[in-house]
């Protein structure tokens, strides 16, 4: 894993980008602040432009820490006790503004109708409820390491997640794809397009009550049809010998009828258990996943419910939206129903 340390002058620049756009916005999901992003990041310190422009071009590294921007532990306010349910999205916006601009230097934020209410920037909270589930919300049991939104065409190239709190020291867990060893013949069936991947339960949970127009509902009747026809795809694309990877166990069929694949899948799987690590984000820490090149999951925790619980911020990238254009409504428009 790369690491982009922050000098005290590199964070004060930032800081100046940020209260600038402080300014004119109050929420980071504002489109004039999203379409203006780009340009303002090229205001961020350079080494910082540099290193992120390495790991996007040159693939230097599987994910990218970010370290020394500061959380006002005070100003974010209580850890919301659900999605959205933050009461005042000023409270974390100098974080989110930052998060966002570094996100704009490796492509496109953009957001899923299925998934928060729409919303670009996503929180990560556990959730009365959902304690044993597979979903971000989960505390209790472990979230199995995947792909982010391996079911899906248009996922995310990188996963950005950002620490707002994190007081029980939590692990996020990651694994690269290029620290697996398999034989040459189980990385010939990887490529070969022999399994099933279903959409993940979060983007099955029905929207916050009241935004549920015909293009979300449409895109809810989307997330059933992967379901319940899904198409065979292959786990690696790319290049053979630096290959990319696109699973989720955990919501992945068996495959009883193609016993090569099965095993294959299972060769892969024990490999990435092994090499498996855990990375505890520490408030202000950013961590960009290259979600063609690692997976990651997380640790099962005790969930607090007292406002102090664990809360990051997560954001999807993709390095070119054009080629979801079929799903959103507008050349600029950022959202994939
Ligand atoms: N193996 C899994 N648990 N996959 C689903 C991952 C969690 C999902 N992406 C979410 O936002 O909640
Ligand atoms: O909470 C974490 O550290 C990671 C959770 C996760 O997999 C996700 O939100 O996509
Ligand atoms: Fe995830």
């Amino acid at each position: 894993m790369d690491e982009i340390r922050l000098t005290a002058r590199e964070v004060e620049q930032c800081r100046t980008v940020v209260r600038e756009l402080a300014v004119s916005f109050g929420t980071v999901e504002d489109p004039e602040l999203l379409a203006r992003a780009t340009v303002h990041a090229q205001e961020l310190p350079r080494p910082l432009r540099y290193r992120l422009n390495d790991f996007r071009l040159a693939e230097s590294s599987a994910a990218v820490l970010i370290s020394g921007f500061p959380v006002d532990e005070d100003r974010i306010g209580p850890t919301p006790e659900r999605w959205g349910a933050q009461p005042d999205t000023t409270s974390t916006f100098p974080e989110e503004a930052f998060f966002l601009l570094c996100a704009s230097l490796l492509g496109e934020p953009f957001g899923w109708a299925t998934q928060q209410g729409s919303r670009l920037v996503h929180d990560i909270v556990p959730i009365r409820g959902h304690e044993e589930l597979q979903l971000n919300s989960a505390s209790t049991t472990q979230i199995w390491w995947h792909v982010e939104d391996a079911f899906h065409p248009f996922r995310a190239e990188y996963l950005g997640m950002m620490c707002m709190r994190n007081p029980d020291r939590v692990a996020t867990t990651y694994a690269p794809v290029n620290g697996v060893k398999l034989a040459s013949d189980v990385v010939d069936v990887l490529f070969q397009p022999r399994f099933v991947i279903r959409p993940d339960e979060s983007h099955q949970i029905e929207a916050d009550a009241g935004d549920e127009g015909t293009m979300v509902r449409r895109s809810y009747e989307r997330v059933g049809q992967m379901r319940d026809e899904p198409v065979r795809i292959a786990v690696f694309f790319g290049d053979r010998d630096a290959p990319y990877l696109r699973l989720d166990p955990y919501f992945m069929d068996r495959t009883p009828d193609d016993p090569e694949a099965e095993a294959a899948l299972a060769a892969l799987s024990a490999e990435l258990d092994r090499t498996l690590t855990d990375l505890t984000l520490a408030p202000g820490q950013i961590v960009f996943v290259d979600n063609y090149r690692a997976v990651h999951g997380r640790n099962p925790f005790r969930p607090r419910y007292d406002g102090r619980d664990r809360w990051l911020k997560r954001v999807n990238v993709t390095r070119d939206l054009r080629k979801s254009r079929e799903l959103r409504a507008g050349p600029d428009a950022r959202v994939l129903y």
